[in-house]
């Protein structure tokens, strides 16, 4: 039987993560941090005995150079990769390059808790967590799942949202529950699929120490 594996992993801490700046379509890449999250990450996985036939990833540095370290890690650097732009983050649009903290300040938490976790308010200029799933959910449904289904052992390397996305419609979350659905940097998250393409079980790999 096959055991219809899909492991999703949000990018490793980047530079404007560090920098507390909305990055979206922006393309900052690791900072040291994130790299030993992402080799943890390939660590945890391969502790589990896990390995892959097929990777996805965005069109964005931090998270193919995620994939990359994870891939080192599990010996399987040869790995075909699937990128696309449809599983980059949320287009943060007028409010990228700028810090959290001060958006905070001009619009009030309120409305920069709106913008940064709501299904549907998009920010000035970009995507919505809504948009985001019109996009990011077509192609996981016409390449990501059949990919599983088919048996092949599936890893995704993404974003906070674009991931969010998913877990929104694996996870059977709704407008209401996803808000409060956070992802952390370098956190595997290991689903198995039943053949109908509902969760069987997921597991949430806790962070362990890189090692050197
Ligand atoms: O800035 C971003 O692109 C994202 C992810 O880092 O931020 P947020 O947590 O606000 O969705």
């Amino acid at each position: 039987m096959s055991e219809r594996l899909l492991v999703l992993v949000r990018h490793g801490q980047s530079d404007w993560n560090l920098k507390n700046l909305f990055t979206g379509w922006k393309d900052p890449d690791l900072t040291e941090l994130g790299v030993s999250e992402a080799k943890a990450a390939g660590q945890g996985l391969k502790k589990l005995g896990l390995a892959f036939d097929t990777a996805f990833t965005s069109d964005l540095t931090r998270a193919q150079h995620t994939l990359n370290l994870i891939l080192g890690e599990l010996g399987q650097t040869g790995l075909h990769v699937e990128k696309s732009q449809a599983l980059n983050e949320r287009d943060y649009g007028d409010l990228s390059g700028l810090n959290k903290d001060d958006a905070r300040k001009k619009w009030g938490e309120d409305q920069v808790h709106l913008w940064r976790r709501s299904y549907d308010v998009p920010p000035p200029g970009g995507e919505s967590l809504k948009d985001t799933v019109a996009r990011a959910l077509p192609y996981y449904n016409q390449h990501i799942l059949p990919a599983v289904l088919r048996g092949e052992r599936v890893i995704v390397a993404a974003h906070g949202n674009s991931l969010r996305a998913l877990v929104m419609v694996l996870d059977g979350l709704t407008p209401e529950t996803i808000p409060s659905m956070e992802l952390a940097t370098g956190v595997p998250l290991v689903y198995r699929l039943k053949a109908d393409s509902t969760v069987e079980s997921k597991q949430v790999l806790e962070p362990a120490k890189a090692e050197a």
